[in-house]
């Protein structure tokens, strides 16, 4: 039987699986939606999907099975122009930043606007004044103005993934997936990261997807938590039905029985 979908939904999986190869289902038949404004944390053992999950979002991995419907585009059958379309209204934030190093942090936040601009850009006064200004609106967003015209090797770990979010809001995105924003970050950079995030997609109406190794980050900043297992969702609750002892059991070895909140159906 098909899922039903509520009208405001923007993210969609449909008996999603993915096959690596014959030995690795790393999703197995995944039904999902996530609505405008939501953030959905996902959580779960390493191997367990969240990634495969999240590049499925925006096309870098495809479904060997299922459908993948994201701002009403069929991810799978979306193809050059169509998927660029797509991606561009979709930030990604990583673990490792991803900074250039050696270019300036004001610079580095221009990049994200690469997509909308015609051709290559070459140095920060390429960019239009406008995306400069822009850039700048971000950075004093995410408390690094004054790091500007610093290097970006030169900044904190933390720093270093606030300039990320900066400049994937450079996309102007309605989605913000983030794949372990804080894993290498220390504690009280994580939880600043996770309350930036929040914030942001707050004020933006930000739909965002952040896979987390940290339970109490996800119950402290998300709005909804997905468990996954072995490629399959074990869990999918609004953070308000969940314990902590509740999430604890997304880690627990195969074959341990799962308490009914866990199946609860976010509202
Ligand atoms: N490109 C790939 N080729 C082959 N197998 C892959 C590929 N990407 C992921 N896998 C496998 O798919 C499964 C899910 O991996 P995935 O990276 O999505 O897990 P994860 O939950 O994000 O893990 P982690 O928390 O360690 O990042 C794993 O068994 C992994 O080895």
């Amino acid at each position: 039987m098909a899922t039903e979908h509520p009208p405001d939904t923007v993210v969609r999986f449909d008996g999603v699986s993915k096959q690596f190869d014959s030995e690795v289902l790393a999703l197995d038949d995944v039904s999902l939606s996530v609505r405008a404004g939501e953030m959905v944390v996902l959580l779960g053992l390493s191997g367990s999907g969240k990634s495969t999950l999240l590049r499925h979002v925006d096309g870098l991995q495809r479904a060997t099975s299922g459908t993948v419907t994201v701002l009403g585009t069929d991810v799978g059958r979306a193809r050059g122009a169509g998927l660029r379309r797509l991606r561009h209204r979709i930030g990604f934030v990583f673990q490792q930043f991803h900074l250039v190093g050696s270019l300036t942090v004001l610079e580095n936040v221009c990049t994200g606007a690469l997509g909308r601009l015609r051709g290559p850009r070459l140095g920060l006064l390429s960019y239009p004044r406008t995306v400069r200004h822009e850039a700048l609106r971000h950075l004093d967003r995410v408390g690094l103005l004054s790091q500007a015209f610093q290097r970006a090797d030169t900044l904190s770990g933390g720093q270093q993934q606030r300039v990320a979010v900066a400049r994937a809001l450079m996309q102007r995105p309605q989605i913000l997936l983030a794949d372990e924003p804080v894993a290498s970050l220390d504690p009280e950079s994580s939880a600043q990261i996770m309350r930036l995030i929040k914030e942001i997609g707050e004020e933006e109406g930000l739909t965002v997807l952040c896979s987390l190794h940290q339970v109490d980050l996800a119950l402290s900043w998300g709005h909804r938590i997905i468990g996954l297992r072995a490629g399959r969702v074990l869990m999918d609750s609004p953070v308000s039905a969940l314990t902590r002892d509740d999430v604890m059991s997304v880690y627990a070895r195969l074959g341990v029985a799962t308490p009914a909140v866990l199946t609860a159906k976010a509202g």
